[in-house]
């Protein structure tokens, strides 16, 4: 049966089928595939539930911003835009209750404006708040997990689950507690109190960034995870230190400015990406004996 015909009768979404996605990662990989929009909870229910009951597999679209988009996708996009009143932001709040598709971005003005000490763990991460806590997104001023009191999802039954968090609940770019298919639409965050001071701390980490990534080109952040093992072990300084930067494969580039990110510089897709990331790992293992992880999903 056609997703149009399956999902017909739910409300609170839209369906694009056979949509140009090219947009809808940071990266702008070629990619064409159908879109279905969350704007509701029952929206959301509604989706999971009728194509688990179908067999119809999916992927969950946040801000695209560490996954690579295929050419063409055999399973649908979900992605989740539920209402935000930014007005919920104008006080500071001891708990902040957030739909998942709010973007880091927003909460960062946020903690600049009021100071919240905490919050500087994510600064400049282009990510969506679910797609954050997914991965536990960090950056060396610290991780989002230690802010994270509950997460709510619909797991692919079509039902809601309340997860609280504890000491385990995350490690390094990853969370431990999501069951397969869960699919977060709502977060319970906190901070560690207000101080001035880390307004300018958002500010000069921006600087920083800017002037050691290359934040105006279209990447995926990191390619590769530091090592497990040893976090002394950097893939951008490895593969700096072999004299690939700049190289170009297809019009895919390995960051003059920072090794470990790579630059879409034409319009490139899905398998230039994987072909240049091949090329380092095979150098990385041959000269150095090392195996980086990549970060990004392929
Ligand atoms: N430190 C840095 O400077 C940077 C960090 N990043 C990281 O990349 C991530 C990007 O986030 P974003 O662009 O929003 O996500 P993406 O669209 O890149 O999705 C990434 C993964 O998260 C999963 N996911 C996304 N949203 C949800 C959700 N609501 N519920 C459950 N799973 C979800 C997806 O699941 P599925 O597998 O089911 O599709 C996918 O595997 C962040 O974690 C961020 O830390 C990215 C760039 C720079
Ligand atoms: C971009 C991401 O996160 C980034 C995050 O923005 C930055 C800054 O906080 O710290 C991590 O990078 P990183 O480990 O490469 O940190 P950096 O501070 O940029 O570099 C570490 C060291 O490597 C050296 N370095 C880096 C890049 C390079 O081309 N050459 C080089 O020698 C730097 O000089 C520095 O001494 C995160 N990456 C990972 C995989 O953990 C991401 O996850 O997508």
């Amino acid at each position: 049966m056609s997703l149009e015909v399956l999902l017909k009768n739910i409300d609170g979404i839209e369906l694009e089928i056979n949509k140009d996605l090219t947009k809808f990662s940071t990266m702008r990989l070629k990619c064409f595939g159908d879109l279905i929009t969350i704007k509701t909870l029952e929206g959301l229910k509604g989706v999971l539930k009728t194509l688990n009951e179908n067999s119809v597999d999916y992927r969950i679209l946040g801000m695209g911003a560490n996954q690579l988009l295929p050419e063409s996708s055999a399973v649908p996009f979900i992605k989740l835009s539920l209402e935000f009143d930014k007005s919920y932001l104008n006080e500071v709040r001891d708990l902040y209750t957030l739909p998942a598709s709010v973007t880091l971005s927003i909460l960062s003005s946020h903690a600049v404006r009021n100071g919240l000490k905490g919050w500087e763990s994510f600064t400049g991460i282009p990510a969506t708040l679910g797609g954050a806590v997914f991965m536990n997104a960090g950056t060396n001023l610290g991780e989002i997990g230690p802010l994270i009191k509950r997460v709510f999802v619909v797991n692919k039954q079509g039902e809601e689950k309340i997860y609280e968090m504890d000491e385990s609940s995350f490690s390094y770019r990853k969370q431990n507690f999501l069951a397969e298919g869960d699919f977060i639409y709502q977060v319970e965050m906190n901070h560690f109190g207000v101080d001035p001071l880390i307004s300018k701390q958002i500010k000069d980490y921006l600087e920083l960034r800017n002037r050691t990534q290359p934040l105006r080109e279209w990447t995926c952040g990191c390619v590769f995870k530091n090592s497990k093992e040893k976090r002394t072990c950097l893939a951008g300084k490895f593969i700096d230190i072999m004299g690939l930067k700049g190289l170009t494969l297809n019009g895919m580039r390995i960051s003059p400015k920072h090794a470990n990110f790579m630059e879409n510089t034409d319009s490139c897709s899905h398998k230039d990406v994987v072909a240049l990331i091949n090329i380092i790992k095979e150098e990385l293992l041959l000269q150095y004996g090392v195996d980086f992880e990549t970060e990004v999903k392929l």
